[in-house]
């Protein structure tokens, strides 16, 4: 079944839900700053985790203490859709958990 695209609105009304992400082109992104760099590796593992469940994958990127996402909709065109906002719910949820800002 095909994924259809958001319109710039719909991403922008959830994304007013989302602190700390933003549309940056056509993908969402956000980066979170950890304690040190355990606990980012840490938490890239639990976003690998929920991306394995939903079967939806971002750009993780891990620097020092920062861990870094960026998503889009490869079956949509690089796209953002339901699908991105979806995963980006995910990661804001588990990160206080982390201790991410
Ligand atoms: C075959 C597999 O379901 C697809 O390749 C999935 C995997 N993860 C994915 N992740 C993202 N971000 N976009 C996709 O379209 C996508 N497709």
């Amino acid at each position: 079944m095909a994924v259809e695209p958001l319109s710039q609105k719909e991403i922008e009304d959830r994304l007013a839900e989302l602190p700390g992400w933003s549309l940056d082109g056509d993908r969402l992104k956000c980066s979170y700053r950890l304690a040190d760099h355990f606990a980012a590796t840490a938490m890239v593992i639990h976003v690998a985790q929920v991306q394995e469940e939903l079967n939806h994958h971002s750009d993780l990127t891990l620097g020092y203490n920062t861990v870094s996402v960026a998503v889009s909709t490869h079956s949509a065109g690089g796209r953002v859709t339901g699908l991105d906002v979806e995963l980006a719910r995910r990661i804001a949820a588990l990160a206080p958990a982390h201790g991410a800002r």
